[in-house]
């Protein structure tokens, strides 16, 4: 989002993490180092020069916020803060805890938000939205993560090749490595984890794909039917709509969802084993770049509770599969909240 810097109103349309600008990916990668992250359509920094390159009139009354920081503005009432993971796809490096050179020298670096560790304390919640909820009064604000990173702090994994794959509207990796990875061909990139990295990316396929197909009920039904140990010959790219972010980086990707069988219990077993193949390609290809190699892989989002997939993920991935005990982002988002709140830090 890009807001107003005093008022906090928009002064862009809000841009969903997905979306893409492909206008701006020339300029950002005549700035950035070859195949740095920042170096995709659909990065922030995309977004960022295509609204600078637009005829936008109030550049210098204007600041870039993530959704999650303009989120916690409303909270805490201080503008222009972030944290280092939602801040990695816009240039920030967490490895020097700064925006780089090669950023910081480029005219739009006046609009960047200021960078904390996820978890920081920031403020008290402010008055309004306190007393309007019934918070106590030393309810403290600290700084976020991204919703896939808080799921990973939700599965409790702390061991390096421990993984979390997210299967929620999207498909989405974090793998523990000690090893930093980072590689825009591929869609994959390393966010920090304390002293570690959280390597991994995010796909187009996911959930939102059975949803346009299957309803929830149907989902869980038809699940059922299918025998996990025999493999699916079907072979589909399960997409919403065309482009891929991960582990194939190809804006014009297309969705390939046919032949359509006329049982939709051999369609969806086809459309669950393609998904599953691909996750098993992105595991493969972060070892393949280096980062610590992948042993236990736990899951989240609303595709963890079909039983069904996990066997096949299992199988076609090699690797124990296993439901995390806390499925739900909010809730590593707490424990995130708990490790760094302290009021005299304020
Ligand atoms: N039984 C099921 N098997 C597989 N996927 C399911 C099942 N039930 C729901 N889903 C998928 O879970 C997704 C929602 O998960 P959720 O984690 O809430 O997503 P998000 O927060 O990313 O929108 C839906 O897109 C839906 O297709
Ligand atoms: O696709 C997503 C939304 O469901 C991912 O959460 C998002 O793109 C991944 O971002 P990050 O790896 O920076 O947490």
């Amino acid at each position: 989002m890009i807001v107003d810097s005093v008022t906090g109103e928009p002064l862009w349309r809000p841009l969903l993490y997905n979306e893409g600008c492909p206008d701006a990916l020339p300029m950002v990668k005549s700035v950035a180092p070859p195949n740095h992250t920042v170096c995709s359509a659909s990065s922030t920094l995309c977004k960022l020069v295509s609204w600078w390159n637009s005829d936008a009139s109030n550049k210098s009354a204007a600041i870039l916020l993530h959704q999650a920081d303009w989120l916690l503005w409303l909270l805490h009432g201080k503008i222009g803060i972030s944290d280092y993971n939602n801040a990695l796809k816009v240039g920030y490096d967490p490895e020097i805890d700064s925006y780089p050179p090669w950023l910081l020298s480029q005219p739009y670096a006046q609009i960047l938000p200021s960078v904390k560790a996820p978890g920081t304390p920031i403020d008290y919640l402010s008055e309004g939205i306190r007393t309007q909820y019934g918070f106590p009064q030393d309810c403290v604000v600290c700084t976020g993560t991204t919703d896939s990173i808080a799921a990973f702090l939700a599965a409790r994994a702390t061991k390096p090749g421990e993984a979390v794959t997210s299967l929620g509207s999207t498909l989405a990796i974090k793998l523990l490595s000690t090893i930093r990875v980072e590689d825009a061909r591929f869609g994959v990139y390393s966010h920090r984890l304390d002293d570690k990295w959280l390597v991994g990316g995010a796909s187009n396929t996911g959930g939102a794909v059975l949803r346009q197909i299957f309803t929830d009920k149907q989902l869980a039904e038809l699940s059922e039917q299918i025998n996990p140990a025999q493999p699916s010959p079907l072979d589909y790219y399960p997409l919403q709509s065309v482009g891929e972010r991960f582990p194939v980086a190809d804006p014009k990707m297309a969705p390939r969802l046919h032949p359509r069988p006329d049982d939709n219990v051999q369609y969806l077993h086809g459309i669950l084993e393609s998904i599953a193949r691909i996750e098993a390609k992105a595991y493969n290809l972060l070892q393949e770049l280096g980062s610590t190699p992948v042993q236990q892989v736990f899951t989240a989002g609303g595709g963890s509770k079909n039983e069904t997939w996990i066997k096949i993920r299992e199988r076609v991935l090699g690797l124990p599969v296993r439901r995390a005990a806390q499925t739900e982002a909010c809730y590593g988002a707490a424990l995130l909240a708990l490790k760094g709140c302290s009021p005299d830090e304020i």
